[in-house]
């Protein structure tokens, strides 16, 4: 597995998606490096416009770019809004990785997701287990773009020799989530519905699915740290996974997230809902060997991003 030194001191940074969850997680860490952050505002370069994107990236020229920006939701956003998340996410992955390499920018980290996985994969799930077995229905069509972005990565460093790479994250939250009714991702979805439970005095919380999947849960404040850290020592056209190597049912927790919050009512299960992946734990040992592992526990990190919430929530709405 190659592992190199990139130096970012003095760089021009690109972090696509700078105002997201993870972008600005990346936006946080970056601070601490001597580098030039670059933003661009969706209003007036959508990265879907090719054109916008090639007169950009030849007006800037970033040495380095942290592809985060991508249309994300949870399990009924994908699988509602199915044609968004294959055009958007294609799109983006396309525009943005040809014209870094059309402008030769130095190193690119695409961010992928555990998604991409096979749904009935042995677990752990390793980064070669990419590819060889169906999809998990609910999000495949973003699942489907992301490794089209893969091979986009891997076809550049093959053809070209480009410095790209492509990083597999697992769940992620912290600040900056997307607390979306019907569109968030699972935590950002539990914790608004517990603080709202809690505060309207709520006697009874329904939790989508059977409560039976498991799930793995990564703060992103961790992730962004583990981002500059593999830009600096990873160079191959391997994937590599970036989790926590834990995962836990649904069912405990919810039960972990309503004693945060200060939630004591009753949690019972919607199974109309759909479950998604029975599980999907990354098998993180690449990582590891790359000297890197997470430092945030899950109660921690839980309780970290209940506050982020509340401060959130309370600035949005006054
Ligand atoms: N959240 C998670 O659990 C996981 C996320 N990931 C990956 O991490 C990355 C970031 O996810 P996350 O931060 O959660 O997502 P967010 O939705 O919080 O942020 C996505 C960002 O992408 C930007 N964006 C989306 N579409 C466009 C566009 N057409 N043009 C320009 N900018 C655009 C958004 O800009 P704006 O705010 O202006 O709309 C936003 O800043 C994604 O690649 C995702 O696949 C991987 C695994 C898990
Ligand atoms: C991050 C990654 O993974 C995503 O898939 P997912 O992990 O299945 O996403 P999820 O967080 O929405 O659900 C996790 C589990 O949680 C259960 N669940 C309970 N109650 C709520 C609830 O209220 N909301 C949600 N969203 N899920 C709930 C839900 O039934 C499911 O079993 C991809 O969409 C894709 O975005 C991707 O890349």
């Amino acid at each position: 597995m190659a592992s190199t030194a990139f130096e970012l001191k003095r760089k021009k940074v690109f972090v696509a998606g700078h105002r997201g969850m993870v972008g600005a997680a990346l936006m946080r860490r970056l601070e601490k490096e001597d580098v030039e952050l670059l933003t661009i505002n969706r209003a007036d370069v959508d990265l879907r416009n090719q054109a916008a994107v090639n007169m950009w990236f030849a007006d800037k020229r970033p040495h380095v770019v942290f592809l985060a920006a991508a249309k994300v939701g949870g399990i009924v956003a994908n699988n509602t809004l199915r044609a968004e998340f294959l055009y958007d996410n294609l799109l983006i992955a396309a525009n943005v990785i040809h014209a870094s390499h059309v402008n030769e920018t130095e190193k690119l980290m695409f961010l992928g997701s555990s998604c991409i996985y096979p749904k009935m994969a042995p677990q752990p799930l390793t980064e070669d287990s990419m590819l060889t077995g169906p999809l998990e229905i609910t999000n495949e069509p973003y699942a489907i773009a992301k490794i089209a972005g893969i091979k986009l990565v891997e076809a550049y460093r093959s053809q070209y020799g480009s410095d790209f790479i492509s990083v597999m994250p697992t769940n992620l939250y912290g600040s900056g989530d997307n607390y979306h009714p019907e569109y968030s991702h699972v935590v950002a979805a539990l914790i608004r519905r517990f603080h709202e439970a809690k505060v309207m005095g709520a006697q009874n919380i329904v939790v989508w699915g059977t409560g039976l999947p498991r799930r793995e849960f990564l703060y992103v404040d961790d992730l962004a740290d583990a981002c500059v850290h593999l830009m600096k020592v990873y160079s191959s056209s391997e994937l590599v996974n970036i989790g926590t190597g834990e995962d836990i049912t649904i069912a405990e927790f919810a039960r972990l997230v309503a004693a945060i919050v200060g939630y004591d009512g009753k949690i019972s299960f919607d199974a109309a809902r759909p479950d998604g992946t029975p599980r999907k734990l990354l098998d993180i040992r690449k990582l590891e060997k790359l000297g890197w592992r997470a430092t945030t526990p899950l109660k921690n990190g839980l309780k970290l991003a209940y506050q982020a919430y509340l401060s959130e929530s309370k600035s949005a709405f006054g």
